[in-house]
């Protein structure tokens, strides 16, 4: 039977991503987006787009009597940026955390049941190595903190109720959809894959900020996971929801939550993206030393195994492919910068917004 599955944040970055292989795998796609800081036309033309807050209990009785029953829900809509959430933490506790609440209230609306929420792995904090799902827990942002108390939250949430949730803790998501369908939303966001794409469309030198960290080249280490695989262990998770959770129970007890890593499992050094980026573009990037940034880490990398246990779920995408495929969508999207004025639905449905994928 076709599952329908609303994802909130369905036209961002990460939620756009997953809307399309959903759609390509079979799912029926329904969308809340506020267009706050998403783009209407990353979205799947097919899905079924309501432009709104989740906090609005009007759309989900809308869903309700437009489209049924929600199987699954994938609760993508948040604020991303560290900076900002330090700037202005009210604004992160309000959007991230108050919404959240609202949304698991109105999920009975939807009769849904089971959700699935974006956590990350900063939640982890100032860690090296590989990090297990089991390890400790230390946010040192207050962006960080709002992912952690979502999932808190939630557990409470299921520990009374019906519901059920699923954490998948995201670690540094890069590259778009393999048909360009949809990429990421901000060139400006500071992350090292929008901040190399902006030095080579400039030519100006990429700026490695942090050369003496205690690592095995002194740049700072992440783990950079395909968008596209990501998507890709949401559709698996969708699928196998009520085995993680319930048929489990007999192997490893019972589960009203589960937190699962998406990583690659790999730790990559600043330099050796640079390396990988060179080796894909066939040329030399232009690099100088830069300070630390503040709050900056040495950083980790995913223990995906229980990923590969529970999904049946590895990344796959090699880094050079997702490198220029970030890229390639900058160079054909960088003058959508800064995002466009969302547009406003005469019908919450997307039948009536003609969609084109080129900007
Ligand atoms: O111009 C730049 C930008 C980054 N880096 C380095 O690149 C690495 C990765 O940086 P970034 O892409 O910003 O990743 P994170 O520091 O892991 O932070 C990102 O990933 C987190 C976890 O998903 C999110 O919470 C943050 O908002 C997001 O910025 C770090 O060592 C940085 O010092 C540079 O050398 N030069």
């Amino acid at each position: 039977m076709t599952k329908t599955v609303l994802i909130t944040g369905g036209s961002g970055y990460i939620g756009s991503t997953i809307a399309h292989i959903l759609v390509t795998h079979g799912f029926k796609v329904v969308i809340i987006d506020s267009l706050d800081k998403g783009y209407i036309l990353n979205s799947p033309e097919s899905a079924c787009f309501y432009n709104g807050r989740i906090s609005e209990k009007a759309l989900y009785e809308c869903i309700r009597c437009e489209i049924g029953k929600i199987d699954v829900t994938i609760h993508c809509a948040s604020y991303i940026s560290v900076p900002e959430s330090e700037v202005d933490p009210v604004k992160y506790i309000t959007n991230n955390v108050s919404e959240f609440v609202e949304l698991l209230e109105n999920l009975p609306i939807i009769d849904c049941k089971r959700l699935i929420f974006s956590s990350s792995a900063s939640i982890y904090g100032n860690k090296q190595g590989a990090l297990k799902e089991t390890s400790a827990i230390a946010p040192q942002s207050t962006y960080a903190e709002t992912k952690w108390l979502c999932e808190q939250i939630g557990g409470l949430a299921a520990e009374q109720g019906p519901l059920r949730i699923i954490n998948l803790r995201y670690f540094n998501p890069i590259g778009t959809h393999p048909d360009g369908y949809c990429g990421p939303g901000d060139l400006n966001s500071g992350s090292l894959l929008n901040e190399l794409t902006k030095a080579i469309l400039s030519r100006t030198p990429f700026r490695i900020t942090g050369t003496d960290y205690d690592t095995r080249d002194g740049s700072g280490i992440r783990d950079y996971v395909d968008v596209t695989d990501l998507a890709m262990a949401h559709a698996k998770a969708c699928n196998l929801f009520d085995t993680l959770i319930d048929e489990r129970a007999a192997l490893d007890g019972p589960h009203r939550t589960r937190a699962i890593n998406l990583g690659s499992g790999d730790g990559v050094t600043v330099k050796e993206l640079i390396a990988a980026a060179e080796k894909a573009l066939g040329r030399k990037i232009r690099t100088k030393k830069a300070p630390r940034r503040p709050g900056d880490v040495a950083g980790s990398y995913a223990d995906a195994s229980l990923a590969k246990d529970l999904l049946q779920w590895q990344a796959s995408t090699p880094l050079e492919t997702s490198i220029l495929r970030h890229i390639d969508w900058w160079q054909r999207h960088r003058h959508q910068q800064p995002a466009p004025t969302p547009i406003s639905l005469s019908s919450s449905r997307p039948d009536s917004v003609s969609t084109s994928h080129q900007p």
